[in-house]
């Protein structure tokens, strides 16, 4: 095989000797100030459990129309549900994809304990009735990938040394979760190839599965450069609240997916990992080795980068799912205008 053009980091060392601990803590903080991005194998999913779930991504992309419809995340305050093709938007430009997004199972929030607009992001999922099967497998997985992202962020820690429990305040009690099926159709003469425009994830980290197809790009000082799919590793990367938190130490890098080729499709899985919605992002406290190569967050204009973890996320939500925020949210719209 070609040497990826990306560093592949080996999860299982985390529980090996302290010599193999401090390999995975090192090489950790290099790849993701290097490039915001790495592969992850030694995580403990098995290769069929991977497999069972794009399986089930497949089904759910092959239902009727009308069956997939009657999930819409339109009808959802909460951003939960099937977006069609093109229903998406980044950069200004719809996205050659459809999806399926769920987040933490939960209720709704009474009216009358809303302060915040960010707290209507609780709600519940939107289940097909013509999928049974999916539910009980997305949800454990959905954990599954949760507690994995917990472990790197406490490594994340460890690595740019600070206190074990900088981040605990963001997790305790269950961090928001969201989780996304994502199909890209082959190329059609005519069409755009933007899979999903170039764009950086608002989270803290997101951990990417795919299947055999490539398509996933990632931009470097050389570049853009092919996350080609390895079989059974996790792609990661470091989202907004990560860098600003590490004020830019740590790096959310652009990538975007380009469509297929015509007649192929992928398929893959993304689980992105915020931190619980009404916490803050620490400021952490760098020692003078690491904050020398600290380069501050990348500030743009066009977006905003907030603390507050609701604000931030219900930023990127908003301007994502345009549908759902002139439908569920015209009171911000209006404030925006
Ligand atoms: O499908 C992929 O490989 C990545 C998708 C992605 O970057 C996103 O949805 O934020
Ligand atoms: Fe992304």
């Amino acid at each position: 095989m070609k040497k990826p053009a990306l560093p592949v980091l080996d999860m299982s060392q985390l529980n090996g000797s302290a010599e193999e601990r401090l390999s995975f803590l090192k090489a950790l903080r290099g790849a993701a100030r290097d490039y915001g991005f790495f592969y992850l194998t030694g995580h403990g999913l098995a290769l069929e459990k991977q497999k069972a779930i794009l399986d089930l991504a497949r089904t759910f992309f092959a239902l009727p129309e009308k069956e997939k419809l009657e999930v819409q995340m339109a009808n959802s305050p909460h951003f939960r549900g099937y977006t069609r093709m093109q229903g998406e938007i980044t950069r200004g430009k719809p996205d050659m994809r459809e999806q399926f997004d769920i987040m933490n199972e939960e209720k709704a929030l009474a009216p009358a304990v809303i302060h915040h607009a960010w707290q209507r992001l609780h709600g519940p999922n939107q289940w097909p009735a013509a999928l049974p099967a999916l539910k009980g497998a997305l949800l454990d997985w959905q954990q599954r990938l949760s507690d994995i992202t917990v472990l790197l962020l406490k490594a994340f820690a460890e690595a740019l040394e600070q206190d074990k429990d900088v981040f605990a305040d963001n997790v305790d009690g269950g961090p928001y979760q969201h989780m996304k099926l994502i199909r890209y159709p082959g190329q059609t003469q005519g069409s755009s190839n933007q899979g999903v425009g170039a764009h950086k994830d608002p989270g803290y980290l997101t951990l990417v599965m795919q299947d055999g197809q490539s398509g996933l790009e990632v931009q470097t000082d050389k570049g853009w450069v092919s996350a080609e799919p390895i079989e059974g590793a996790f792609v990661v990367n470091i989202g907004e609240l990560l860098e600003l938190a590490s004020n830019g130490y740590l790096r959310a890098t652009l990538h975007r997916v380009v469509s297929p080729p015509a007649g192929i499709e992928r398929l893959s899985c993304a689980f992105f990992m915020a931190a619980r919605l009404d916490s803050t992002v620490p400021h952490l406290a760098l020692p003078a080795h690491l904050a020398a190569e600290a380069k501050g967050p990348e500030s743009d204009p066009a977006n905003p980068l907030f603390f507050e973890v609701g604000e931030n996320v219900l930023k990127g939500r908003l301007r994502s799912h345009t549908d759902v925020a002139a439908r569920h949210y015209p009171d911000l719209m209006r404030a925006t205008a």
